[in-house]
């Protein structure tokens, strides 16, 4: 049985929640009455419930008439929903996936106390509109499990089978890698605007160029230096830029980022408890 046969119910309604929620309807493989949505401030997802989710702040009852449970929710928030469901949890019936953040398989398994299945998966924002860059960690779950899994976020978006260590880094490269991407686009576009182009103007020009450099590596799958020196023309403009930007740290300071991120979504949850 495929994944769109299955009740779902995301708990935590939160950004991820209610863009995974819309991924899945828009991919056309999952019907919003399937799915279920719970947050304690439940005004603040009536919309979806006129889209046709169901909505509730019962978490419990929620995980009683679902078969996928999905948990997005802060790692702060873990302990206490996992106590709350636990005993309704049923390991024959239910697979559990995770997008939260530096919570491990066994973290979780422990705090239910049950042999249950557990996928780790890390989607980001662009789930949404099904462009997500999901990296999922499956292994210790069925082969059934891990296929539907895979359907459901390949709906949403490409995924990439990862071992369990590299979560966290994925979340840096893959998760926060959107909010990194997105400020790139939004430091050019105040260049633009200092050389002249209204924001609106520099905005959209600085995303669909982004847009392009981006699929050129998909498209060619060709490395970004390949792409960069047929933009690079000899004593040019391009690579007075591109030099000055590097001489002021670019590159540096996304590496160092992006293991800053990495280090900290492995405190998230261990620094909590
Ligand atoms: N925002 C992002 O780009 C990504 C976030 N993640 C992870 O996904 C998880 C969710 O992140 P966001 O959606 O951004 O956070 P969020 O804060 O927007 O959503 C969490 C939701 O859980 C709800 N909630 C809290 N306690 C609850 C309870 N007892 N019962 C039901 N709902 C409850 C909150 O009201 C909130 O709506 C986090 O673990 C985060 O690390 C993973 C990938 C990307
Ligand atoms: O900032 C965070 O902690 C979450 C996890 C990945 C993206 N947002």
């Amino acid at each position: 049985m495929g994944s769109e046969n299955k009740k779902v119910a995301i708990l935590g309604g939160g950004n991820m929640g209610v863009a995974l929620a819309k991924g899945m309807v828009a991919s056309g493989k999952h019907e919003a009455a399937d799915i279920t949505l719970t947050r304690r401030n439940l005004r603040l997802l009536e919309g979806m419930a006129r889209e046709g989710y169901t909505i509730t702040s019962d978490n419990v009852q929620a995980v009683e008439n679902a078969d996928i449970l999905i948990l997005s929710i802060l790692p702060q928030q873990l302990n206490s929903v996992l106590d709350t469901i636990a005993e309704s949890i049923n390991p024959q019936r239910h697979l559990l996936i995770s997008i939260v953040t530096g919570v491990t398989v066994v973290d979780i398994q422990k705090r239910v106390g049950k042999d249950l299945e557990v996928v780790r998966a890390m989607p980001n924002t662009a789930i949404a509109i099904r462009e997500s860059m999901t990296c999922i960690s499956s292994s210790k779950a069925s082969a059934a499990n891990q296929a539907l899994v895979k359907e459901i976020f390949e709906a949403v978006g490409e995924t990439v089978e990862i071992e369990e260590e590299l979560m966290t880094s994925a979340t840096a490269l893959c998760a926060c890698g959107i909010a990194f991407f997105l400020r790139s686009i939004r430091a050019a576009t105040q260049g633009g605007t200092e050389i002249g182009f209204h924001a609106a103007d520099a905005l959209r020009m600085a995303a669909q160029t982004a847009k392009g450099a981006a699929s050129l590596l998909l498209h060619f799958q060709s490395h970004p230096e390949n792409e960069i020196d047929k933009v690079t023309s000899p004593k040019g403009c391009t690579i007075a830029g591109l030099n000055e930007m590097e001489h002021n740290g670019f590159s540096s300071a996304l590496i160092k980022g992006i293991k800053t991120s990495s280090i900290k979504a492995e405190q998230l949850y261990h620094n909590e408890k």
